[in-house]
């Protein structure tokens, strides 16, 4: 029996986490029928070659015929011309026998058709085989694909009694440089990392990867109603893309942020009581337009609070610092609830010691079943 190399094909597509986005994370292993491994490949930048390419490449530049051979995919070779060409055509050109799917592409769009033209050519083909853990490392794509919404995690960095800042808005640290330092992966992996005026008034915070490696930055994304970005805020950088929601209608302002280098986007509220203030659900619609996958809020009390209160948040990753600040700024603004079976109910995730703090990732029961 061939061994299976679906686990092998599910570590490559881990190697695209923080570089294919907006395109899902997808790798690719080809095999003969001794069981020997022909060629591997990942997912490259947006633009650049799919999984099943580079897997061909691979296999040619160690002098492998791939004719007859097996591919385990972790997602389903496309059908369709993108920014590069069908990666079905270029596994039936090269002879290969069997494609091996974890799971069907979930763009509404094309779901099937590759499946479909490699049996069409007489490719056998199974599906499903690894697709849990390949929803999971996509769960940003499949949101998208089959929401209209990005996937939203919360990241806070709390103190044990939950407290974010002081009353007077320090809070530059209560984590410690290990967490800091996992947040940064966190944030590189995301498609943008969002936040609040609030925040930035506050902290004129960089919001930027530079404590792991990255190819890429994520683009950054500001609610702002009343825009009030300084134009001297760290969050101006030549390396990504900034994004600045309002409800205003300065348009002088709007203007002297675009020759910033900044994306202004007035969206309102439809209603005369939220007109005043960004409409955060059609925000998140319009990342998704943008092809945001994961979004990564970084926000103070008030904007976690709104964006829970909507219903818009997905998963929180919490870190715990081990001391108690007592009074100060909560995670949420979300109170008062009139009674307990009102509050907000999660479901624990992972829970990891991250250096002296600890890591809790929690999600909205549900959410992951799209
Ligand atoms: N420990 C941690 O993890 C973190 C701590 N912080 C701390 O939080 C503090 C800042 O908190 P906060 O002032 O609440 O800042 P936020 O980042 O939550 O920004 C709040 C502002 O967002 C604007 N906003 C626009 N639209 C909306 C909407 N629909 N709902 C809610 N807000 C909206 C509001 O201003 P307007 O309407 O005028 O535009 C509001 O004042 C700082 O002290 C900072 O250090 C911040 C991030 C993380
Ligand atoms: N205070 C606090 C955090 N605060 C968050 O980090 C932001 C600063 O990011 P940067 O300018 O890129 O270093 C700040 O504005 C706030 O969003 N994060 C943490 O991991 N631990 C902490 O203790």
């Amino acid at each position: 029996m061939t061994p299976d190399f679906m686990p092998e094909a599910l570590a490559l597509a881990e190697q695209a986490l923080t570089l294919s986005n907006p395109n899902p994370r997808v790798g690719c292993v080809l095999s003969d029928a001794q069981g020997r491994v022909l060629g591997r490949g990942f997912t490259q930048q947006a633009g650049g070659p799919h999984a099943e390419v580079m897997a061909l490449r691979d296999a040619q530049a160690q002098g492998h015929s791939v004719v007859g051979a097996t591919a385990w995919v972790t997602l389903e070779p496309c059908a369709h011309q993108g920014r590069t060409g069908p990666c079905c055509d270029a596994l039936i050109a090269a002879g290969v026998a069997r494609v091996v799917a974890a799971c069907e592409d979930p763009n509404p769009k094309v779901a099937g058709q590759g499946l479909a033209r490699l049996a069409a050519a007489g490719v056998a083909v199974e599906c499903g085989p690894g697709g849990a853990a390949s929803r999971a490392l996509n769960i940003g794509f499949f949101s998208r694909m089959l929401r209209g919404q990005p996937w939203v995690r919360m990241k806070i960095a709390a103190s044990l009694d939950g407290r974010t800042a002081l009353d007077d808005g320090r809070s530059q640290w209560i984590t410690d440089t290990p967490a800091r330092t996992d947040g940064h992966a966190w944030r590189a992996r995301a498609c943008a990392v969002l936040t609040g005026i609030g925040t930035v008034l506050q902290d004129d915070p960089q919001l930027d990867v530079r404590l792991v490696p990255t190819t890429r930055q994520p683009h950054l994304v500001l609610v702002d109603s009343r825009l009030q970005l300084p134009l001297t805020a760290r969050l101006f950088g030549p390396e990504r893309q900034l994004l600045v929601y309002t409800a205003s209608e300065d348009a002088a302002k709007a203007d002297a942020l675009r020759a910033r280098g900044a994306t202004v986007v007035r969206l309102p509220g439809s209603t005369a009581q939220t007109a005043a203030k960004v409409d955060l659900a059609a925000l998140l619609r319009d990342l998704a337009a943008r092809e945001v996958n994961e979004v990564h809020v970084e926000a103070g009390t008030q904007l976690n609070g709104s964006l829970l209160r909507e219903g818009l948040v997905d998963e929180l990753l919490v870190y715990l610092a081990p001391k108690l600040i007592g009074q100060g700024m909560g995670m949420a603004r979300l109170g008062p609830l009139g009674d307990l079976a009102q509050a907000q109910a999660l479901e624990w995730g992972a829970v990891e010691r991250i250096g002296k703090d600890l890591r809790i990732l929690a999600r909205v029961p549900g959410r992951d079943r799209f």
